[in-house]
């Protein structure tokens, strides 16, 4: 305490009686000095007594006083008025100024840092205010009642100390309880909310009064009371809102809101916030679910694509199964019927040709397909599609190749024949499939030696079951070479190759200037059955065909040029006939079309492969290659057929063989009889009644049990065994007819029972002889198992009922009318079953004995002297000619045909129709 005070002031005095003390404002401002030296420079110290006194003591009084005042304003310290130290003055107020003062100088005392307090109110820190000048919360109530600038700056301060005291206390320090409001600043803010609203109502009062006059300018019409509240009520609405926006900014007190909750409206603006906070939770909850509903919603599509995707990629890979067992069944149903197998291989780019932008080939499918593209050509018309049986693109290596062809092998050791030919334009690269590049290399080789391979390595896995006997013949030699083994036809094949023409061409460094066929023909023997097969592989290299411009042949090479193009020309002719199945069929017109005749139109499985170049200068040759092999395509052959033989219907034959074997010796005993007679005649000796003009006793009847003596005689033989053919067939170099006299030659003499005859249409009947009438020797079946053109090779059921039904025939002996010597010929028809039974001249054989001439089946080769006729005629006839007693009957002695047969009307004289 200062000293002066402890004289004036008792240890302990009242409040009045301090204030009292203080009046001189000696004591306040030496502790103002102490507290904030220098803070009054100059201070009245000695109040000066005499008569004038008391006027200079109240001059002193005021002047210590005045400046005390205004050095604690001037430090913003609390601070009070003079009469407050009066009698009924505020002495709270001085007290707190005292306080203050003390507190400001315990916060110096302490160097200045930090958070200062005097009498439980809380000092705003040092860093808010100018250093030097401490900062406090100054409220006097000697300042004017109107808001100056000094409160206005206070209020600020106010509001910052709110904020301040707000963020360090209520959200770090969260010492709630210690939050001083103490009266004065209650008295300030309430001051200052007062203040406020009344600055507030004014400019209400006067933007309202302005509101209202607008409207009253723009609608001339006084207003109407309700109109009037309405649009005030919505004025105060719209303010409310802005000022509970603007109060709401330093209402962020979290839960000391609600005591401070004057400084809202009673609307209460934290109300409307919580309810906007709510909505907006609300709806942030609404958009959380939404968002987890979504997230449900697409993890299950999610979960559904996968499976989908699954499904898919199950479905792709079982479409693709279902394509591939698609093809086979497809190529099942081409081979039931009989149509030609056709694969396209397309030759790959070569050397600098790398540029596929230059290819004509745009898109080669899995099934089958392949798109050709005219390069100079726009839109649709640029592109076309071909589908054959498979197309094998320019990457496709040998053994890929054959993958599908060797099948077609193992049913030639199954008793089928097959033939596979190579077709292309020049340099397509038809030999590079069928031999391939390197004979020496086996990965490159073609499908003939693969083939060849697999015949020799078949035979031998199933010779336990069956022993095969194969032969080989190499066409251009025509010879019929025995093979043992794959080298015996690869050398064989050598030959071949070196006998095969081969030169340079424009398109071709290698062209072959020939046909090349490869022949194996093979015959198997079932240990067990007995059951014997014969197939016939033909494996054909077709020279290529070529536009001389471009091969630029000359000379020579023109020349064979011409020939290759006539002859597949040729076979392009048998081609169209077939697909148009037309009746007749230019087989003749070409060695190539004969050698491939019993391929494609026989019961062979055939299988073309096509070439094609991918060069953009060969896309024509490309586009009329794969028009033809669509056609070749469309050529139903009928379905293959095994040529299978059971030992049942070999018996027969053998049978059949030693019958005729029996007939000839007869032939030649009564031959020899003959000549006998004749000399007898000569010599005078008649016929008597029981003896035959040949001079045989001739036999009354036929004794059931005995059978009578045939005498089988081939009709080849005598007269009628000609040369039919033009000379260029008897040329050395002709070109067998496969399989067939292939089979002819390897018959054995003493097994000759079937014979197939050379001969023209002229030795009809001549050759065809039988007694008659053969009432059961004949039926339809026999007719109709007969009936088959083509069924040469196949149909051995048929064939073994046929040799059952004359064996019959001559068992029982019912060839018994030697009178009638008739020539059944059994052909076929188009239409309806036949029969053309022609009467035969008195054979000069026919005599009391009964002779049989059985001759079947048989094949003749009809040419006429017009090559416009020229065709083949594939005939089943059935001759049996039986000696009998009525030579003396007439011919045409219709009463002697069975009845099985009737005259056919429609058809000439001796042509009998099958009744049905
Ligand atoms: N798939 C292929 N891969 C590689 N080269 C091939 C292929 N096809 C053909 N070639 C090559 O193309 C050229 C001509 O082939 P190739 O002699 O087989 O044709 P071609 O059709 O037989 O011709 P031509 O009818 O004139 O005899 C040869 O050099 C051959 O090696």
């Amino acid at each position: 305490m200062d000293h002066g005070a402890a004289e004036v002031l008792s240890t302990e005095p009242s409040e009045e009686h301090f204030c009292l003390s203080l009046r001189n404002g000696l004591i306040l401002c030496n502790v103002l000095n102490k507290v904030n030296p220098g803070a009054i420079p100059k201070v009245v110290e000695i109040p000066i007594i005499d008569t004038e006194g008391a006027a200079q003591t109240a001059i002193q009084y005021f002047e210590n006083m005045r400046n005390f005042l205004v050095a604690v304003a001037r430090m913003k310290l609390l601070t009070f008025e003079v009469s407050d130290l009066e009698k009924g003055g505020s002495s709270g107020k001085v007290v707190d100024c005292i306080l203050c003062l003390k507190g400001y100088y315990e916060w110096r005392q302490s160097g200045g840092a930090g958070v200062w307090k005097y009498g439980g109110t809380v000092r705003i820190t040092s860093t808010s205010f100018p250093k030097g000048s401490p900062s406090s919360l100054i409220g006097s109530e000697s300042a004017d009642e109107s808001l100056d600038e000094s409160e206005s700056s206070q209020f600020e301060e106010l509001l910052e100390y709110l904020l301040l005291s707000n963020e360090t206390y209520l959200t770090e320090t969260n010492e709630l309880d210690d939050f001083p409001m103490n009266s004065m600043v209650i008295d300030i803010v309430l001051r200052k909310a007062v203040k406020d609203l009344s600055s507030l109502l004014i400019s209400h009062g006067n933007q309202l009064g302005v509101f209202l006059k607008n409207m009253l300018k723009g609608n001339c019409k006084p207003l109407l009371k309700h109109e009037f509240l309405q649009a005030i009520s919505n004025y105060i609405e719209q303010r409310s809102g802005l000022v509970s926006n603007e109060l709401s900014k330093f209402c962020i007190c979290g839960n000391k809101g609600k005591d401070i909750s004057y400084l809202t409206d009673k609307t209460s603006v934290l109300d409307v916030q919580q309810k906007q906070l709510e909505e907006l939770k609300a709806s942030f909850h609404l958009t959380k679910l939404e968002v987890q509903q979504a997230h449900l919603i697409w993890e299950q599509e999610l979960k559904k694509i996968a499976h989908h995707t699954k499904d898919l990629e199950v479905a792709s890979s079982s479409y693709h199964k279902v394509l591939e067992e698609n093809r086979q069944l497809y190529n099942q149903v081409q081979d039931l019927k009989g149509a030609i197998r056709v694969y396209c291989r397309v030759k790959p780019f070569v050397h600098d040709q790398s540029d596929e932008q230059h290819s004509t080939v745009d898109y080669v499918g899995e099934n089958g397909n392949i798109m050709i593209v005219n390069r100079q050509k726009q839109g649709k018309e640029a592109r076309k599609m071909f589908t054959f049986n498979k197309v094998f693109g320019g990457n496709t290596n040998q053994e890929q190749i054959y993958l599908d062809t060797q099948p077609l092998i193992r049913s030639v050791l199954d008793g089928y024949n097959v033939c596979i030919f190579a077709y292309g334009q020049t340099g397509s690269g038809k030999t590079y499939t069928m031999s391939g590049p390197d004979m020496t290399t086996e990965d490159t080789w073609g499908v003939n030696y693969r083939a060849l391979r697999d015949l020799f390595e078949l035979t031998e896995a199933r010779m336990d079951v069956i022993k095969y006997e194969l032969n080989g013949l190499n066409v251009p030699d025509a010879s019929l070479v025995s093979v043992k083994c794959t080298q015996d036809v690869l050398h064989l094949m050598r030959i071949g190759h070196r006998n095969r023409a081969v030169g340079s061409t424009a398109l071709n460094e290698r062209s072959s200037r020939s046909h090349s066929v490869v022949t194996v023909h093979i015959r198997g023997k079932e240990v067990v059955s007995g059951c014997s097969l014969k197939g016939c592989l033909h494996l054909v290299d077709l020279a290529g065909s070529e536009r001389v411009d471009k091969s630029e042949a000359v000379g020579e090479r023109l020349k064979e040029a011409q020939h290759i193009n006539r002859s597949l020309s040729a076979l392009g002719d048998v081609i169209s006939a077939l697909a148009q199945k037309s009746t007749h069929i230019p087989y003749r017109n070409s060695k190539l079309t004969q050698v491939l005749q019993d391929s494609l139109g026989g019961h062979a499985k055939t299988l073309m492969f096509v070439h094609i170049n991918p060069e953009i200068n060969a896309f024509g040759e490309t586009i009329s290659t794969l028009k033809f092999a669509e056609r070749v395509a469309s050529i139903e052959l009928g379905a293959a057929k095994s040529n299978k033989e059971t030992a049942q219907l070999r018996e027969m034959k053998e049978e059949i063989s030693n019958l005729k074997l029996m007939l000839e010796k007869k032939e030649a005993e009564l031959q020899q009889l003959t000549s006998g007679n004749n000399n007898n005649t000569r010599g005078g000796g008649g016929g008597g009644g029981g003896i035959s003009p040949v001079g045989m006793p001739r036999p009354r009847c036929i004794d059931d049990n005995k059978l009578p003596t045939f005498e089988v005689r081939s009709c080849s033989s005598g007269k009628q065994r000609r040369p039919r053919l033009p000379s260029k067939f008897t040329d050395k170099d002709y070109i067998p007819k496969m399989p067939l006299l292939a089979e002819e030659r390897s018959q054995s003499p003493s097994a000759t029972t079937i014979r197939r005859s050379i001969s023209t249409d002229r030795d009809r009947g001549a050759n065809m002889k039988m007694q008659y009438p053969m009432r059961a020797s004949i039926n339809r079946s026999l007719a109709v198992a007969t009936e088959n053109r083509r069924g040469r090779n196949g149909n051995q059921e048929q064939e073994e009922e046929q040799c059952k039904q004359m064996l019959n025939v001559v068992r029982e002996g019912k060839i018994n009318n030697p009178k009638n010597q008739v020539a059944v010929k059994i052909n076929k028809l188009s239409c309806d079953t036949t029969f053309e039974l022609e009467e035969a001249q008195k054979s000069e054989l026919s005599s009391e004995n009964e002779n049989v001439q059985i001759h079947i089946p048989m094949k003749k080769l009809q040419r006429s002297s017009s090559r416009s006729h020229h065709h083949m005629e594939v005939r089943e006839s059935l001759l049996i000619t039986t000696g009998g007693r009525n030579e003396n009957k007439p011919s045409n002695n219709n009463t002697s045909i069975p009845k099985l047969f009737r005259r056919s009307r429609s058809t000439p004289r001796g042509k009998f129709m099958l009744p049905p």
